[in-house]
C-alpha cells in the first residue's frame, strides 16, 4: 500500500543554529535586516529541499518564524498594541522585534531573559508556555475595541516562495479559535473569543488569496481542540469553519489537532465542514477507534511519529496499528504524519558524533523522522527500514544499559516515611530559626548569577579542550568567590554560589546522572533566540557520585553566612528532558527523586543548613485536561517530598517555582511541604498571592519583588510597595525577600543596583516591623 506522507512543521533554527546567530547579530547591530532576511530565506529553502529529498508528499510552508509563530499571526492580522506605534500597512521588522523583546532605542541586549520590559521604551508582549511544551509564545493582547486588518499575507508569501523553488506546499496557519483562546484580554472580564466575528474576514482573505495563488490545501492548527472547551468555544469553532467554508469553498482545510485527545470535542471536530482532520495518535492512541467512524468524505491525517520525543519509531507496530483504518477507509483517504510539528525535537541526529553507536541506533531527530515517515508511506519498499526499526526497538528493550535492578528495587521500596519529614512545619521552623538566626524578612536570591560571555567562553574553551580543567576550575572559583564576597558586602542574609559551573539547570544534572545521555548539537527552541539541549533519559536513573557538593563546600568555606545548596528537582528534570517511553513518567520521576535525595543528604552531611530544590517546571507540566491534574500532581508532589524528606528537622528545605500561576493548585504546592518557597510575582504585582486571601499558606514564602526578566532596575520604593502588598496576604514571619527567578540571563550592571535596592527595602521594613514570629 502507498499512503501519502505529510509534515506539519519543521524546526526553524537551522542545523547549526544559524537563526540564533543571525538574530543576535542583527539585534547587536552587527548586521543588517537584509542579512537576516537572507538567512531566513536560506533556512526555509533548505528545509523544503530536505523534506522533498526525503520523499515527503505534503510539505508545510509558513512554519518558519523569526521569533514565534503566534507573534507572526498577531502581526499578520494587525493586532498590534498602540504602544508599538504601528498605524497601518506592512509591519517593520523592528516593530515585530519590539513586540517580541521590548525596545529601548539602544537594542544591543542579546543577553536578556525571556520577558522584557525594556527600561523607558516599550515593554515586550508577555510570554508564556505553548501548551505543555518548553516552547514559549508571545501572548496577544486584545481589547473590546480591537480591530483587525491583514498587514501582509505571510502564508501566501511563503507559499509563493516555495512554489518558485518548485515545491508545492500546504501552508500552515494558526487557527482563529486557538489564537483567540491563547490571547489575553486587556480589560478584566473581557474574553477575546468574542472578537471572532471581526477576525473572520481577515482569515477568509488569507485563505482566498492562497486559493487564488494555487494552494489546494491549507493546514489550520486548532490544538485548542485537545483542551477542555466551553460551549461558547465549541460554538465558535462551528461558526468560524462553516463561514470559512462558505467564503472559500475551493480550499481544502486540514484541521490539525495535537498534544492530546480530542475527547469530548470530537462531535464538534467531526461536525466541521473541513476536508481533513489531523489527530495525535502518539499522545492519544485511543483516538484510532473513533476514526473508524469518521465521515466518509473526511481525509484523516494520522499523527503516528512522535513529534515530542526522540526515540526511533517501531515502524512494524505502527503499520499494524493503522491496518484496520487502511482496510476500512482506504489508503487514499489517509495521510501519515508526525503527531505535531517537529519544532519540538532537534534537527539532525547525524551531527551527534559523540553519542555511542548503540544509543544512536535508538534515536530519531526531525530529519530521521522524515525518513521514518517515508518508509511507512512506501509500498513495501521500506522493508529494510522496518526491519532496522524493529531491531532498534528490540535492542533498546533488551539492553542492560536500560535496566538497573538496584534502581528498580529502590523504587519498589519507597514508603510513606521516606516522603514525610520527621516533624511538621510548626516544629521544624523553631528548630531552623534557632540554628540559622536569620533576621525578620530574610533576603536571598534564587541561585544563578549572570552567565556572562566570559563564563560561557571559558566553558566553551574547556569543552573544546583549549583550556585545561585546572584553568577552568580556577576561573570558576574566582567567579564564585567574587560573587560570595559581593553578596556579603551588600548584606544579603542567605547566599548562593552563583551556578557559574552550570550550562543549564537541567542539562548540568543530566550530564552527571546515569541513565541520561546528553548531546552536543541537539538544540530545541525555547523562546526567540534562546535554545536548550534537553538531556535524553534512556535508562534507569541513579547518581554515581555527588554532583554539587564540592562547589557548595567551596562557596561555604568562603563565608560565615549560610550558602544554600542548589539543586534542580525531579519533576523539572523530567519535564525538560526527552524521557524514555518504556516506563511511566511517574516512575522515571521517582528514580530521579531518589538520585536527588542522595544529593540532598550528601549536602546536609557536608554541612548545608539550607538546600533549595528548584521545581521551576512543576506547574507547567500540569496536564492539558483538568481530569488528569490529580494523577500528575500526586506523583509530582510525592517526588518532591521524596527528595526533600530525608533531612533533619533543622535543615531548611527551599523550593523555587517560576511561572507560578498556581492559584488553582495551591493545595498541591502546600503539600510539597517545603520550608520556604520562592515564586515569581513581581510582574503581576502580587496578583499571584490572590490564592492566599482565602487560603492560609502554612510555610514560609518569598514572593519575587524584582522582575529579573527585565533589564530595568527597580527602585527601593517600588519593591517596598510590592512588599506592602505581600504583607496584606502573608504574615511578617512568613515573608522572605528575593527576586522572581535566577539572574543568569541578566547583566551584572543590572543585577548589582537591583539587589542593593532589594536589601535596602528589606532593611527599611525591618526597622518598622516586629521581630521574627
Ligand atoms: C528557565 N528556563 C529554562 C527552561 N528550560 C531549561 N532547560 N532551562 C532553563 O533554564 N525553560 C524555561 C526557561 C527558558 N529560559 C531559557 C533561558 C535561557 C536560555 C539560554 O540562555 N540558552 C542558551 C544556551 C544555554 C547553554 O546550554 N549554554 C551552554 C552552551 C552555550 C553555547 O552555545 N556556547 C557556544 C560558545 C559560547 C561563547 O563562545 O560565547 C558554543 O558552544 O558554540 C553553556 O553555557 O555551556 C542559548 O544560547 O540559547 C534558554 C532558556
Ligand atoms: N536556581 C535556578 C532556578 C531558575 S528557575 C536559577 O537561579 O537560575
Ligand atoms: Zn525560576
Amino acid at each position: 500500500m502507498t499512503i501519502k506522507t505529510a509534515n506539519l512543521g519543521f524546526p526553524r533554527i537551522g542545523k547549526h543554529r544559524e537563526l540564533k546567530f543571525a538574530l543576535e547579530s542583527y539585534w547587536a547591530d552587527k548586521s543588517d535586516a537584509g542579512a537576516l532576511l537572507d538567512i531566513g530565506k536560506r533556512l526555509r529553502a533548505q528545509n523544503w529541499a530536505l523534506q522533498k529529498e526525503k520523499g515527503i508528499d505534503i510539505i508545510p510552508s509558513n512554519d518558519f518564524s523569526f521569533y514565534d509563530h503566534v507573534l507572526d499571526t498577531t502581526v499578520m492580522i494587525g493586532a498590534i498594541p498602540s504602544a508599538y506605534g504601528w498605524k497601518d500597512g506592512p509591519v517593520a521588522l523592528d516593530t515585530y522585534f519590539a513586540m517580541a523583546r521590548g525596545s529601548t532605542g539602544e537594542e544591543a541586549h542579546v543577553d536578556c531573559g525571556h520577558q522584557h520590559h525594556h527600561g523607558h521604551g516599550v515593554p515586550a508582549l508577555e510570554m508564556t508556555k505553548w501548551f505543555d511544551t518548553n516552547y514559549h509564545y508571545m501572548v496577544p493582547e486584545l481589547g473590546p475595541d480591537q480591530s483587525f486588518a491583514l498587514t501582509a499575507n505571510r502564508p501566501l508569501d511563503a507559499f509563493i516562495e516555495a512554489k518558485t523553488l518548485g515545491i508545492h506546499t500546504r501552508p500552515v496557519i494558526l487557527g482563529p479559535v486557538t489564537f483567540l483562546k491563547l490571547a489575553k484580554g486587556t480589560e478584566e472580564g473581557f474574553a477575546p473569543i468574542t472578537l471572532l466575528e471581526r477576525l473572520l474576514p481577515v482569515y477568509a482573505r488569507v485563505l482566498a488569496e492562497l486559493s487564488a495563488a494555487g494552494a489546494d490545501w491549507v493546514q489550520i492548527d486548532e490544538p485548542c481542540l485537545v483542551l477542555d472547551l466551553s460551549g461558547e468555544e465549541q460554538a465558535a469553532l462551528k461558526h468560524v469553519y462553516r463561514a470559512l467554508h462558505e467564503l472559500v469553498p475551493n480550499l481544502k482545510i486540514m484541521l490539525a489537532t495535537y498534544f492530546g485527545n480530542i475527547g469530548d470535542n470530537l462531535p464538534t471536530a467531526l461536525s466541521l465542514p473541513v476536508s481533513g482532520l489531523h489527530v495525535d495518535l502518539v499522545r492519544a492512541p485511543q483516538q484510532i477507534d473513533v476514526l473508524l467512524e469518521a465521515p466518509a468524505d473526511l481525509t484523516l491525517s494520522l499523527g503516528i511519529i512522535d513529534g515530542r520525543n526522540i526515540w526511533k519509531a517501531d515502524l512494524a507496530a505502527i503499520l499494524k496499528k493503522i491496518e484496520p483504518l487502511v482496510q476500512r477507509i482506504g489508503a487514499d483517504r489517509l495521510q501519515i504524519a508526525p503527531s505535531c510539528s517537529l519544532l519540538h525535537v532537534p534537527i539532525d541526529l547525524d551531527l551527534e558524533t559523540g553519542l555511542d553507536e548503540e544509543l544512536t541506533s535508538w534515536l530519531a531527530f526531525a530529519t530521521q523522522k522524515l525518513d521514518e515517515l517515508s518508509a511507512l508511506g512506501s509500498p513495501g519498499g521500506a522493508s529494510q527500514a522496518i526491519a532496522a526499526a524493529s531491531e532498534a526497538v528490540t535492542s533498546r528493550a533488551a539492553s542492560p544499559r536500560v535496566h538497573d535492578l538496584k534502581v528498580r528495587q529502590r523504587v519498589a521500596a519507597i514508603d510513606e516515611t521516606m516522603m514525610t519529614r520527621s516533624s511538621g512545619f510548626a516544629e521544624r521552623t523553631g528548630l531552623q530559626e534557632r540554628k540559622l538566626r536569620l533576621p525578620l524578612f530574610p533576603t536571598t536570591t534564587i541561585g544563578s548569577f549572570p552567565q556572562t560571555s566570559d563564563v560561557r567562553k571559558s566553558r566553551s574553551a574547556f569543552t573544546k579542550g583549549t583550556i585545561s580543567e585546572a584553568d577552568y576550575d580556577a576561573f570558576l572559583k574566582k567567579e564564585t568567590e567574587a560573587a560570595i564576597r559581593w553578596q556579603e558586602e551588600i548584606g544579603l542574609d542567605v547566599l548562593v554560589h552563583g551556578e557559574f559551573e552550570r550550562n543549564d539547570m537541567v542539562q548540568y544534572f543530566g550530564e552527571q546522572l546515569s541513565g541520561f545521555a546528553f548531546t552536543q548539537h541537539a538544540w530545541v527552541q525555547s523562546y526567540g533566540s534562546r535554545y536548550v539541549r534537553p538531556p535524553i533519559i534512556f535508562g534507569d536513573v541513579s547518581r554515581p557520585k555527588p554532583m554539587t557538593v564540592e562547589w557548595w563546600c567551596y562557596a561555604q568555606s568562603l563565608t560565615e553566612k549560610p550558602v544554600k545548596g542548589m539543586l534542580t528537582g525531579p519533576v523539572t528534570i523530567l519535564n525538560w528532558s526527552f524521557v524514555r517511553d518504556d516506563l511511566s513518567r511517574a516512575d522515571v520521576s521517582r528514580q530521579i527523586a531518589l538520585a536527588i535525595r542522595d544529593e540532598v543528604l550528601d549536602l546536609e552531611k557536608a554541612g548545608a543548613a539550607m538546600i533549595q530544590i528548584d521545581e521551576a517546571a512543576l506547574r507547567e507540566g500540569l496536564p492539558l485536561r483538568k481530569a488528569d491534574w490529580k494523577t500528575y500532581l500526586d506523583w509530582a508532589v510525592e517526588s518532591f517530598r521524596l527528595c526533600a524528606s530525608g533531612v533533619a528537622d533543622e535543615t531548611q528545605i527551599h523550593t523555587h517555582m517560576c511561572y507560578s500561576e498556581f492559584n488553582q493548585i495551591i493545595d498541591a504546592i502546600a503539600a510539597m511541604d517545603a520550608d520556604v518557597i520562592s515564586i515569581e510575582t513581581s510582574r503581576s504585582k502580587m496578583e499571584l498571592l490572590e490564592a492566599f486571601r482565602s487560603y492560609k499558606y502554612p510555610n514560609e514564602i518569598g514572593p519575587g519583588i524584582y522582575d529579573i526578566h527585565s533589564p530595568r532596575v527597580p527602585d527601593v520604593e517600588e519593591m517596598t510597595e510590592l512588599l506592602t502588598l505581600a504583607r496584606q496576604r502573608l504574615t511578617d514571619g512568613q515573608l522572605w525577600i528575593n527576586p522572581d527567578c535566577g539572574l543568569k540571563t541578566r547583566k551584572w550592571e543590572e543585577v548589582r543596583p537591583a539587589l542593593v535596592n532589594m536589601v535596602a527595602a528589606a532593611k527599611a521594613l525591618r526597622s518598622i516591623g516586629p521581630i521574627r514570629r
